[in-house]
């Protein structure tokens, strides 16, 4: 029997393609568990199977083996109350910064005032207010990943996926959108679970980070990150921080992956 005290529980879970030029074991065994509202970052080399994980967790992807559980439901397909962010932005660009947000309630046929009004006050926490009637392609890369996310968020879903939502921006706005994500996860309670390359920003926006070994990935490290939130940038200077992301490098290190 699973443990279904947790909000999510992925026991032995393993995932294998079968493609035409051959088999690819991507993923695992792999078992953890976490609370509803934590903030779980995922780092690993590339190519170890992080967006398998995700992928197969959010039930976009059919695992191979083992079980995963949401709410002591079993996950057999994709789950209608997540939020997907990827690294590509995904904006439709015949459609405004307002139309897009708007997509999963116009899809559930859910558009009315309360939604239009929640998709706006999303964009505002987002700083992206005063761009409702513009088209995505006018936008920044920070800005439309910053859509992306108010519209992942709009129907209020339990959990919210990133997939290196921020790899193709600048360290700038990086930074900038790492403070403003923790903001939005503080004041929406979403459970998050998220994949970036960037130690700092794993160990900056997570409750526990999760160090994955090279393909097939497996859990090498599960790091609890007590520092107090809400943290400001300078927390990155700071001791147990520094001990930390230093944990992480070294299975990097030992990985060859440095
Ligand atoms: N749909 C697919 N069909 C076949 N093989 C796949 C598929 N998706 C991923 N793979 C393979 O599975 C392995 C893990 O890929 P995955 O994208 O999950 O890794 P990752 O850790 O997210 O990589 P990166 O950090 O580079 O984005 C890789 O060898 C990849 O080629």
């Amino acid at each position: 029997m699973l443990d279904t005290a947790s909000f999510v529980d992925v026991k032995s879970v393993e995932k294998t393609y079968f493609t035409p030029s051959g088999v690819v074991h991507a993923l695992g065994p792999i078992s953890f568990s976490f609370d509803r509202g934590q903030t779980v970052g995922i780092v690993g080399p590339s190519g170890c199977g992080k967006s398998t994980m995700l992928k197969v967790l959010a039930g976009l992807e059919d695992r191979t083996r083992g079980e995963i559980t949401v709410q002591s439901r079993n996950v057999n397909g994709p789950l209608d109350d997540v939020g997907v962010v990827f690294q590509k932005d995904l904006l439709l660009d015949w459609r405004t910064v307002l139309e897009n947000v708007l997509l999963p309630a116009e899809l559930r046929g859910r558009v009315d005032e309360k939604i239009r009004t929640r998709a706006r006050n999303l964009l505002e926490e987002l700083g992206v207010s005063g761009f409702e009637n513009n088209q995505p392609w006018e936008l920044s890369g920070g800005m439309r990943q910053r859509v992306s996310i108010a519209r992942a968020l709009l129907l209020k879903p339990s959990m919210l996926f990133l997939d290196e939502p921020f790899s193709a921006l600048d360290a700038l706005t990086r930074d900038k959108m790492n403070v403003i994500v923790q903001r939005l996860q503080m004041h929406e309670e979403v459970t998050t679970f998220f994949i970036t390359h960037s130690i700092a920003e794993a160990v900056f926006l997570s409750d526990r980070v999760i160090v994955m070994s090279d393909r097939p990935g497996r859990i090498i490290d599960d790091i609890e990150v007590g520092i107090p939130k809400p943290r400001t940038l300078s927390v990155r200077e700071e001791p147990e921080f520094i001990d930390i992301t230093r944990r992480i490098r070294i299975h990097f290190e030992k990985a060859g992956v440095l």
